[in-house]
């Protein structure tokens, strides 16, 4: 059940100058400062036109006054919500005496963590609100919402069932040892932790996904000098934004450009030529650009007909994990046309930064990429935390079908789901700890 803790206030709408600007007020003295500002009991949920004055009976300004009283608000608190024109001066006095009515000034997130705390959201959710307000695409902002709704959530919650179910399956059996040891080996033991865990790998890679959507495709062009990895940088943001000329070694540093491929968010990056050098500044790029293949969700490795053979062992163990592209670079020398292959060195397609031939098949291939293979509808955003946990609770499965499989180990495998019921917990807050949860909200903007 919700109930009020010291109150606290904050402008909820962005600095700056602005039509309409939100104060929001949450806790036991909401209502009362209600009451005070409005000159009467505001009646819930009612937009009520008021003066607000200060101390002095001086006008601050003239607006709206809302009241959401207790379980039925934001923070399941007493909400009062003050709307006056966005002016910056005019928020912070009408803070200022929100202030010397009872409030305090509210930390980063301290909402969306009462909101958390009194159960009208979990964990999930609430980090859903911070990534729909710093959603880059279209894409992002409709899977945190759909995050933000539940659909994560509730992923996880099923899971955690099942989990939960399978522990509960073990753990009766340990009980009756005489019978353990049969009971272990039989079928319907191994087809439940079976489908636990083409359950949870279909979640990872999900939430892998959701992660791409909301963070965009990490996307790192590399190769040899004067490949024209410049070029297709340039070509790909339609900006002149990297310098392009004939001098192999034109890039040294890293070159970050974001751009939006139908509403989902990339970022590309340029880097320097890959070739032996003795020059401190190359090489200094040229760790900078291996450094960054390591991150890559996607490794454009630009080439050309003559010297594809030998550049893909260019990239060698640089890369890890992401997908590696071959680009075709420089169609229009040869004058071969653009196209898009498998191969057994992965997917090749050839085109011409400088002529703008088969960028087309280029981009929807990053697309694709982008939405993990198929369209992103129904997807749902997450974070790297939420991979990282699932990641644990993997290998956690993986542990208890070991203690199970080879070592006919019932306690031990019913350890390792207790484990791995604790880290899916993580996920929605039932089992975080303050550090964690005090590092999320704090990440928050001030007045969310
Ligand atoms: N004909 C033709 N020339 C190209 C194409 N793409 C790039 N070039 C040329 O190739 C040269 C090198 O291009 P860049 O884009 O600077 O190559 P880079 O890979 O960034 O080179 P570094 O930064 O030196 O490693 C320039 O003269 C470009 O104009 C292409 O598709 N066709
Ligand atoms: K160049
Ligand atoms: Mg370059």
């Amino acid at each position: 059940m919700s109930k009020n803790a010291e109150t606290i206030a904050a402008i909820a709408t962005a600095p700056g100058a602005a039509g309409i600007g939100v104060l929001r007020v949450s806790g036991a003295d909401a209502t009362a400062i209600a009451t005070t500002l409005l000159g009467r009991t505001p009646q819930p949920r009612h937009a009520h036109y008021c003066a607000f004055r200060d101390a002095a009976g001086d006008l601050i300004d003239r607006g709206l006054l809302l009241h959401f009283p207790l379980p039925n608000s934001f923070t399941g608190e007493d909400v009062v919500e003050l709307q006056t024109h966005g002016a910056p001066v005019v928020l912070d006095l009408l803070l200022r005496r929100v202030c010397e009515l009872g409030a305090r000034p509210a930390r980063a997130g301290e909402f969306s963590e009462r909101a958390f705390l009194n159960g009208k959201l979990d964990l999930a959710q609430a980090e859903a609100i911070a990534d729909l307000i710093a959603s880059q695409s279209e894409t992002a902002a409709r899977a945190a919402l759909r995050s933000l709704d539940g659909a994560f959530s509730a992923r996880v919650r099923k899971l955690l069932r099942n989990l939960i179910d399978l522990r509960v399956y073990i753990e009766a059996a340990i009980d009756f040892p005489e019978d353990e040891i049969d009971f272990l080996a039989e079928p319907e033991l191994r087809n439940r932790l079976d489908a636990v865990s083409d359950e949870l790998s279909t979640l990872l890679s999900e939430t892998r996904r959701g992660v791409r959507l909301a963070d965009g495709l990490h996307v790192v062009i590399a190769g040899r000098p004067n490949a024209g990895k410049s070029s297709l940088l340039n070509a790909l943001a339609a900006q002149d934004r990297a310098i392009v000329t004939p001098v192999a070694g034109t890039t040294r540093d890293l070159l970050r450009e974001n751009i939006q491929l139908d509403g989902v968010l990339l970022t590309l990056v340029d880097t320097a030529g890959l070739r032996d050098s003795t020059d401190v500044v190359e090489r200094e790029g040229m760790r900078r650009a291996r450094q960054e293949l390591e991150r890559a969700d996607v490794a454009l490795l630009v080439t050309d007909a003559e010297h594809l053979s030998e550049d893909l062992k260019l990239l060698g163990p640089a890369q890890s994990g992401g997908t590696r592209l071959l680009i075709c670079n420089k169609i229009d020398l040869s004058g071969t046309e653009p196209q898009r292959r498998e191969e057994a060195s992965g997917i090749r397609i050839d085109l011409s930064a400088r002529t703008g031939a088969g960028l087309d098949l280029l981009r929807s291939e990053l697309k694709s990429l982008a939405h993990g293979g198929d369209a992103a509808t129904g997807a749902f955003s997450a974070r790297t935390r939420h991979v990282l946990a699932l990641e644990r609770v993997a290998a956690h499965l993986a542990a208890a079908e070991f203690a199970l499989v080879a070592q006919q180990a019932g306690e031990l495998a019913a350890e390792e789901l207790r484990h791995a019921q604790r880290d899916l917990g993580e996920l929605t807050g039932e089992f975080s700890s303050d550090d964690l949860l005090g590092a999320i909200f704090s990440n928050f903007c001030i007045g969310k």
